[in-house]
């Protein structure tokens, strides 16, 4: 529950309030009587006449308040219906810090590691999760691109990166109440442009890498503003981990030094390293040392099982449950395997941009000699420029053998998107819109244990976007096992 009148102060005290325009058009800038709210919502299909409802968004419609209960609208536009309008200049701001004190401040009660980055946030989510329920004893709860779960062990496929606001802070209220100790989460640039976590800080902040991504209409406008929001995760942290190696990591570091944030470096420029690699196994130098091994695949993979081990010890874990866990950890869509009956291996990855198809690429040209497949589509309607990346990754291994496919294609027309990637190849590559029949036709191309078919972009999810509606889809995995 939340009055009112401590509403009010919020906003006054974040200088973001404007005024309360009556339903009589009547200007106030305190309410006269005593309101209290028992739910805050912002889909009008959610309200009832103790809700606060909060107008925002792009699509966002006056229609959507008619034949409201609510007591308040808050929004940063009067729409002159005849529900009072708490105005304000930032309504995403304002959610944030009002789900805050509605929910109790549960980010208070919580130790909160945050991951951001271009490429890892998912896979060290699990991997961290992973070590930090060796500590607190199954105590983790996780919000991550792939999967939620607040209980520590059942897990629903989410919507979004990180949540908006409300949900967020409803979700760290639950995973309290259910006893957890711990929250790992990744967090978006999307998440800082859109004040999803405005007026959040965390115990631990990861800053994995960052390539161009996300740049596009809804996303962001440059590069720089894709990599500002990213760098927003360095102030709101009460300890940092960060990848020397990434680009524009000195920026990265100049402004961990100047804001004088306790902090960890990793890979080749910094005191924690990697200094032994096979295929699963490594040694670590530095304020985690010793020998780890993980179920994936990657030197990556390794980068972010380092970049974890030195975030979850700033939490507290010993080097026994970075062992332990990380041995134990696995991610869902992430480097998954499978072989088929001819011997030929499959790896299954939700590699989506041009930075991890590379990866993924050499990862298992380094472990195959014979005819290697790709899968491979991309999105419509969002990360348009991965298109050319891939193009270029395709282009740069000569010896893949492509079928292009559908990928999320949302109101595109995705063998237009797959003839866009394939002018910009110089050899020929296949087509066939079909994704479950795409991976048929893959598998039975391949046939002895030099083989290997990847299987690109989609990972765990049992979805494909089109036309604005996730239709349902059986899911790589499921797919590849009907035809091995
Ligand atoms: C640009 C952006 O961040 N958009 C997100 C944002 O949309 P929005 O606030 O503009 O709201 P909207 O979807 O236009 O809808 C308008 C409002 O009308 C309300 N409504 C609607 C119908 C109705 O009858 N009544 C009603 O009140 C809705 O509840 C909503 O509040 O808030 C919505 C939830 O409230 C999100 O679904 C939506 O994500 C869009 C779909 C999206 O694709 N976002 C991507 C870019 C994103 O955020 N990605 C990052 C990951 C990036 C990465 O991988 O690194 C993420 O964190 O997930
Ligand atoms: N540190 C890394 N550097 C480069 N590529 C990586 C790294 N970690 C994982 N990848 C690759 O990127 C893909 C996505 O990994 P993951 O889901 O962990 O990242 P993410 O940051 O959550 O991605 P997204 O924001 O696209 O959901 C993996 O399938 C793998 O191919």
């Amino acid at each position: 529950m939340i009055s009112i009148e401590r509403v009010l102060e919020i906003l006054i005290q974040d200088d973001n309030f404007r005024e309360i325009v009556g339903a009589d058009d009547q200007l106030f800038y305190s309410w006269p009587e005593a309101i209290h709210f028992e739910q805050l919502s912002y889909d009008s299909r959610k309200t009832d006449d103790k809700t606060l409802f909060f107008a925002k968004g792009l699509n966002f419609k006056k229609e959507f308040l008619t034949g409201l209960s609510v007591p308040f609208y808050l929004s940063e536009v009067d729409y002159a219906v005849d529900i009072p309008a708490i105005l304000v200049n930032d309504v995403k701001q304002a959610m944030s810090l009002i789900a805050q004190e509605f929910y109790g401040r549960p980010q208070d009660k919580l130790k909160i590691l945050a991951l951001t980055g271009t490429k890892g946030k998912t896979t060290s989510a699990y991997f961290a999760k992973s070590i930090l329920d060796e500590m607190n004893g199954g105590k983790t709860a996780l919000l991550s691109t792939a999967q939620t779960t607040l209980d520590g062990k059942t897990y629903v496929k989410s919507e979004l990166t990180t949540p908006e606001s409300l949900d967020l802070l409803e979700m760290m209220a639950t995973a309290l109440k259910k006893g957890m100790t711990h929250l790992v989460m990744e967090v978006s640039s999307q998440a800082y442009k859109t004040k999803r976590v405005y007026g959040l800080s965390f115990d631990v902040g990861v800053f994995l890498n960052i390539s161009p991504d996300h740049i596009g209409p809804i996303e962001h406008p440059t590069f720089e503003d894709y990599f500002y929001c990213k760098r927003q995760l360095i102030k709101h942290s009460h300890y940092f981990v960060a990848n020397s190696e990434m680009q524009g990591f000195e920026v990265v570091k100049q402004e961990i030094e100047a804001r004088q944030i306790p902090h960890a470096f990793y890979g080749e420029k910094s005191d924690n390293q990697i200094i032994n690699s096979s295929a699963l196994d490594f040694k670590l130098s530095g304020l985690v040392s010793g020998d780890f091994s993980i179920r994936l695949l990657g030197r990556f993979n390794q980068e972010n099982a380092l970049a974890t081990a030195l975030a979850t010890k700033a939490l507290g874990a010993n080097d026994e449950q970075i062992h332990s866990g990380l041995a134990k950890a696995l991610v869902p869509g992430r480097m998954e395997t499978l072989t088929a009956s001819s011997g030929a291996k499959l790896y299954i990855d939700y590699a989506h941009n041009g930075v991890s198809l590379e990866n993924l690429v050499e990862v298992v040209e380094s472990h195959h000699s014979g005819r290697l497949v790709l899968i491979l589509g991309s999105t419509g309607n969002k990360g348009e420029s991965r298109r050319k990346d891939f193009a270029q990754v395709i282009e740069s291994h000569p010896r893949l053998e492509v079928v292009l496919t559908q990928d999320d294609s949302n109101y595109e027309d995705p063998k237009a998107i797959a003839d866009e990637i394939a002018s910009q190849i110089s050899r020929p590559v296949a087509y066939e819109g079909n994704r479950e029949l795409a991976i048929r036709d893959a598998i039975a191309l391949v046939s002895g244990a030099d083989d290997a078919v990847i299987i690109a972009g989609k990972g765990e999810d049992k979805f494909q976007l089109v036309n604005g509606v996730r239709e349902p889809y059986l899911g790589d995995v499921a797919a590849a096992e009907k035809y091995l």
